[in-house]
C-alpha cells in the first residue's frame, strides 16, 4: 500500500509529485482542489473521490469511480476533461486532471444570466461533438448539465469540456442483441415488441442537452418548482411542459428554439439524435463551426490542446466516427 503522508493523508507519490493549494470546486463524490506540478510548475486540478463518503453504497461508490476512472483513462476526445495521473489509498482516489480556468458553465450562467446565442452555439456545438464522440464509443454520460461543462478560459471564446462520467454507462453487447442475432423460430413475440424501445437510453443525453442549451440561452430552466401551479417538476419533464417567456426569449432566434423543441420531445423515439442535432440549421453556420474547430484542434502545436499529430492530413476528421455503434 502506498505511504500516505502523515499531514495531510496524501498518498506521499502524490505530495511529492504536486504541490496541492485551494479548493475550486465541489462534485457528489468529492471535492476538486488547485495544484502545482512541481516538475513543471503547471496549473491542474486535483479531483479527491472518497470511498469512504457512501458507507451505505461503499460498493456502487467504488464501482462507479472505478468505471468514471475506466472511461477518463479511455477516452481522447478535445471536448473531454482528460486524467493526467491516477492514485488512490484504502478510501480515497485521486485523480489529476487538465485545469480548465473558466471554471464550471454553471458559473458563467449565473454571472452572465444570459449568454449571447453566438457563444451559446459555440458551446452548444462543443458540446455536441464530445458527446456524439462519446455515443460513438458506447458510452451515455446521464448527467449532463453545466456544473459538468468547465470552460478552458474566462474568455467567451474558448474551449469547453465535459467532465464527471461517475453516472454513466458503458454499453455493451446484450443477451437480447445476441437473441436477436439467431433464428426465432421459438422466439415470443413480445421479445420483438421489447426490442424496439431498447437502445434509446442514450436519448437521455440528448434531452439534457437541451435542458442545458435552453439554460445556457434564457438564463432560467426550463422545469422548476411552480412554473406550473399544481405540477411538480418531474410531471413538467413526463408532461414536456415549458415556457419561452417572451421577455428572455424574444431577441433569440427561431432556429435556437426549434433546437430546444426537438430536444425537449418526451418520446425519445421523436427527440432529436446528437446526429441530428448537428445537422439541424442553426449548427449549420460555418463561422461557429471553423472557430469551434480552430480551438478544438489549434494549427499551432504550442496550443494547450494540439493532440491531434500535425502529420495527420484528417486530422480534423472526429476520432468517434470510426468505431462500431455497439446496441445498448
Ligand atoms: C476558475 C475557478 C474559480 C478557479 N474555478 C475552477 O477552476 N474550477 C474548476 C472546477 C472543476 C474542475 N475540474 C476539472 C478541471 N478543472 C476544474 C476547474
Amino acid at each position: 500500500d502506498l505511504m500516505v503522508d502523515e499531514q495531510s493523508n496524501l498518498p506521499k507519490e502524490l505530495s511529492e509529485k504536486y504541490m496541492i493549494t485551494k479548493k475550486i470546486g465541489v462534485g457528489v463524490c468529492g471535492e476538486v482542489k488547485l495544484a502545482f506540478e512541481r516538475a513543471t510548475c503547471k496549473k491542474v486540478a486535483l479531483k479527491t473521490i472518497n470511498k469512504k463518503d457512501f458507507p451505505a453504497s461503499v460498493g456502487t461508490a467504488t464501482r462507479s469511480a472505478e468505471r468514471e476512472i475506466q472511461i477518463l483513462q479511455k477516452i481522447d476526445h478535445p471536448c473531454l476533461i482528460k486524467t493526467k495521473d491516477f492514485f488512490q489509498t484504502d478510501d480515497s482516489y485521486y485523480i489529476v486532471l487538465e485545469l480548465m480556468e473558466g471554471g464550471e458553465l454553471y458559473d458563467r450562467v449565473k454571472s452572465k444570466q444570459q449568454i449571447k446565442e453566438p457563444i451559446a452555439k459555440l458551446y452548444f456545438y462543443q458540446m455536441l461533438k464530445a458527446v456524439e464522440y462519446l455515443h460513438n464509443n458506447g458510452i451515455i454520460h446521464r448527467d449532463l448539465k453545466p456544473e459538468n461543462v468547465l470552460l478552458s478560459s474566462h474568455d467567451d471564446v474558448c474551449i469547453i469540456k465535459i467532465t464527471d462520467f461517475n453516472q454513466s454507462k458503458i454499453l455493451e453487447e446484450s443477451a437480447l442483441m445476441r437473441t436477436l442475432c439467431g433464428t426465432p423460430t421459438y422466439l415470443a413475440p413480445e421479445v420483438f415488441t421489447d426490442a424496439v424501445t431498447v437502445g434509446y437510453s442514450r436519448a437521455v443525453d440528448a434531452w439534457s442537452l437541451g435542458v442545458v442549451l435552453f439554460v445556457c440561452l434564457a438564463g432560467y430552466p426550463p422545469f422548476y418548482p411552480n412554473a406550473r401551479i399544481g405540477l411538480s417538476v418531474s410531471d413538467q419533464i413526463t408532461q414536456g411542459i415549458y415556457t419561452f417567456i417572451p421577455s428572455k426569449w424574444d431577441g433569440i432566434s427561431d432556429d435556437a428554439k426549434d433546437v430546444v423543441k426537438k430536444l425537449l420531445r418526451v418520446d425519445p423515439n421523436a427527440r432529436l439524435t446528437i446526429e441530428e442535432a448537428l445537422q439541424h440549421p442553426w449548427l449549420m453556420d460555418e463561422a461557429m463551426k471553423e472557430t469551434a474547430e480552430g480551438i478544438m484542434y489549434p494549427k499551432d502545436p504550442g496550443d494547450a490542446d494540439a493532440t491531434a499529430d500535425p502529420g495527420d492530413a484528417d486530422a480534423t476528421a472526429d476520432p468517434g466516427d470510426a468505431t462500431a455503434d455497439p446496441g445498448d
